[in-house]
């Protein structure tokens, strides 16, 4: 047994957590939303454990694309098997949770039915529809999917080239893909496994087209699975990550569908081909609102995973003799160590909490939608893109910056950062791509200041501060005083100076080019102010957040918090010193700050990431056990390897093994 491991743990991450000058519970309980949620998980997690059907033959990574498959298959339907476990009105908990201990992070053919096919089958069907078609998908007695995009056009939805077409003579719609382009392509378990699909195509009725709307299709026969006559599916090939999920093309010749196949909550096409607009246009987009807002935990979970690892690694590795004959140093303690991981802790946080503002919102839009009402669905748009866009960003250069300082074993995959990234790193893409998503923030942000420039402004409390007067210079005189209000107006002045440049911009280009030109000549700067509106936003919703925690948990969490908002200003700080809004010396008090935060951090880190209440069983990472035993796990994990199964493989006899007795007959 290696010297560095007493009582089954390794030493050193025995004495980190003896350090903690907080309980761990109470800020699990605090994190996660009780201690009744705490409790539930950890229900869950026994029974996960206690429950033979949920294991892996053998670490997911060592298995190939088929036999991955079918392992999350075999998975998701025990899994599903056995949903009186949890509270399934709680997806964003219980739900969530379950799936993540169960199926990992490789996804799974069922994906796409419970994050998109039950949503819009609930969001979009008028009450027969409902009536018809959920039962069946909540019993899974079919498996759905959404293909919506297409081989030839995703982020551009008025452009999609599938069409449906009805014909009132059969009361049918006829679905066609005319070109190559019009080709589904991306939809999760389309490959080979749904048999039924939200297609989203082309609505043409008495020769009109009404744009992009959304049917239920059957694609494949219910007993043989075969493709339906008329429709040409198949999976699209391995992918950077989430390739336990069969991914698919899908291409329609001529297929008819009934008109009641076409989903009819909000807009309709009665009998006779009378078409019917919905209240509003964008309501069938709802299912990406909604999957927009629950990946924003999704996310923040990868990322806190990820700073889980490498905070505990870092806390077990050690390297580096500073005072020579006092023996190595643990790398956490290096202050370059602690500015990489410690931010991205504070990121996960940060998120963690924006997540649960975002989900109590778009509870209340559906409340809302139910009266009628669409008002709030502008807000949560901009809101849920741009969280969407920034959160995933950061948590990709996050697990990124987690990885690198692991070291070598960061790039193993016992590590689990290659999985963790591949996962992750899809959200930047899936759900609108970030660019455009910000694009769209950037059309709220430039009304509210259009609105503000006439005066006129009666603006949503988010974008209150875009008609603020605010200071001409920034109040901070110490960091020691620099409080959560002076904090938030300093970033406000940057997220409103930053909206009216790109606002500015745009109007000015508007007067000698076309709207759509001044639009793209102005859009790297309207990206930026959606992002510094977004950033305002977390860091208010954090600062905010800890502020109204118990007083021992606030006294830990308040370096968190303010880490994650001088990082910020210290990393961008050209922005506050812009226009002297900032002093060369306030930044320098900030970067003091950031580097203060890192030390009041450091003898609580592991801690900290304990509280995230990740089980070895969710982490899936060797670098990142609770226990700290790395060097042996690492060495018991490659014995899972193909490779070792015999001490000599064919490749020595065919190809090494001639090249080597040739070149020693030469010499
Ligand atoms: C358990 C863990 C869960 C998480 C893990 C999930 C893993 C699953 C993996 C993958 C799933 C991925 C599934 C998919 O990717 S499905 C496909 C998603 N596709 C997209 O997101 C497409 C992106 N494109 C769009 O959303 C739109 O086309 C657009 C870019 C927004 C443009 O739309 P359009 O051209 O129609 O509109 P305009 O630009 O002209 O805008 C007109 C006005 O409408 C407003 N608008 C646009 N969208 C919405 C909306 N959804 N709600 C409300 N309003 C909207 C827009 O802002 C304009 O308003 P304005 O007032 O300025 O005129
Ligand atoms: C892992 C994964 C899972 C997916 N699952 C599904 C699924 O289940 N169902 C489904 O229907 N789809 C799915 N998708 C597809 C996904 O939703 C689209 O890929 C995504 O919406 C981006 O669209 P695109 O591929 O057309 O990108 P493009 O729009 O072609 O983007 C390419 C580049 O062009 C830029 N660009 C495009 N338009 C503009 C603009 N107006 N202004 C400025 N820049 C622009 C983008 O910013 C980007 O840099 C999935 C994708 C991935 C990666």
């Amino acid at each position: 047994m290696s010297r560095w491991i007493q009582n089954g743990d390794n030493v050193d991450i025995t004495k980190e957590r003896k350090n903690a000058t907080f309980n761990t519970e109470r800020m699990s309980a605090w994190i996660h939303g009780g201690d009744e949620v705490l409790k539930r998980r950890r229900e869950i997690l026994d029974y996960v454990k206690s429950n033979p059907d949920f294991k892996d033959p053998i670490p997911v990574e060592f298995l190939s694309r088929e036999e991955r498959v079918s392992n999350g298959t075999r998975k998701i339907v025990k899994m599903t098997d056995n949903t009186d476990q949890i509270d399934g009105a709680d997806f964003f908990g219980e739900g969530m949770y379950f799936q993540s201990l169960v199926m990992g992070r490789d996804l799974h053919p069922l994906s796409l039915h419970y994050i998109m096919f039950l949503p819009t089958l609930q969001g979009q069907t008028d009450d027969e529809q409902l009536d018809e078609w959920l039962p069946k998908a909540i019993a899974r007695s079919i498996v759905g999917t959404y293909a919506q995009t297409e081989l030839g056009h995703g982020t551009n939805l008025s452009k999609l080239e599938t069409t449906a077409t009805y014909d009132p003579s059969t009361q049918e719609f006829v679905l066609h893909s005319p070109t190559i382009t019009a080709a589904k392509w991306w939809p999760g378990g389309l490959g080979k496994s749904s048999n039924h699909a939200i297609v989203v195509a082309q609505l043409y009725t008495k020769g009109q087209c009404k744009g992009p709307h959304p049917f239920i299709v059957q694609l494949r026969d219910l007993e043989t699975h075969k493709p339906m006559k008329g429709v040409r599916l198949g999976d699209i090939g391995p992918k950077l990550g989430i390739n336990g999920s069969d991914n698919g093309f899908l291409l329609f010749d001529k297929y008819r569908i009934p008109r009641k196949a076409m989903l009819m909550r909000y807009s309709k096409v009665q009998p006779d081909g009378t078409y019917i607009a919905p209240a509003h246009s964008k309501l069938g987009y709802g299912t990406m609102v909604f999957v927009r807002s629950i990946m924003i935990k999704d996310q923040a979970t990868q990322l806190g995973a990820a700073a889980t690892i490498a905070t505990r690694y870092s806390a077990v590795r050690r390297q580096g003799e500073p005072v020579v004959g006092n023996g190595e140093i643990q790398i956490l303690d290096y202050q370059t160590q602690q500015y990489r991981v410690f931010p991205q802790l504070a990121r996960a946080f940060a998120f963690l909490f924006a997540a649960y503002e975002i989900r109590d919102l778009y509870l209340r839009l559906t409340e809302e939608l139910t009266h009628g009402n669409t008002e709030l669905l502008p807000e949560i748009h901009a809101l849920s893109s741009g969280l969407k866009s920034v959160v995933s960003w950061d948590t990709a250069q996050g697990i990124e910056q987690c990885r690198l300082s692991c070291g070598g074993h960061g790039y193993s995959q016992a590590s689990a950062f290659p999985e963790i990234y591949g996962y992750a790193v899809g959200g930047c893409t899936y759900e609108g791509e970030n660019l455009v998503m910000l694009l769209q923030v950037a059309r709220y942000l430039v009304k509210a200041a259009e609105e503000t420039r006439k005066g006129t402004s009666n603006l949503a409390e988010i974008c209150g501060y875009i008609s603020k007067t605010g200071r001409r210079t920034s109040s901070l005189t110490s960091i020691a005083n620099y409080t959560t209000d002076q904090i938030i107006e300093d970033l406000e002045h940057v997220a409103r100076k930053q909206v009216f440049h790109a606002y500015d911009k745009l109007k000015k280009a508007q007067q000698h080019v076309k709207p759509e030109d001044a639009w793209n000549q102005s859009s790297v700067e309207l990206a930026k102010a959606s992002r510094w509106h977004v950033r305002l936003y977390l860091v208010k919703t954090f600062l905010k957040k800890v502020d109204k925690a118990p007083e021992d948990l606030k006294k830990v969490m308040i370096h968190v918090a303010r880490l994650y908002a001088f990082d910020i200003i210290s990393s961008s700080s050209g922005n506050f010193l812009e226009e002297g809004y900032m002093r060369p010396d306030q930044i320098t008090e900030i970067k003091e700050g950031v580097y203060e935060c890192l030390a009041k951090i450091r003898p609580v880190a592991v801690s900290l990431v304990d509280s995230w209440d990740y089980d070895d069983l969710e982490l899936k990472s060797v670098l990142g056990k609770r226990d700290g035993n790395v060097y042996e796990a690492l060495l018991q994990w490659a014995q899972n390897s193909q490779l070792n199964k015999s001490d000599v493989i064919p490749t020595f006899e065919k190809y090494l093994g001639p090249m080597m007795k040739d070149a020693r007959s030469k010499l």
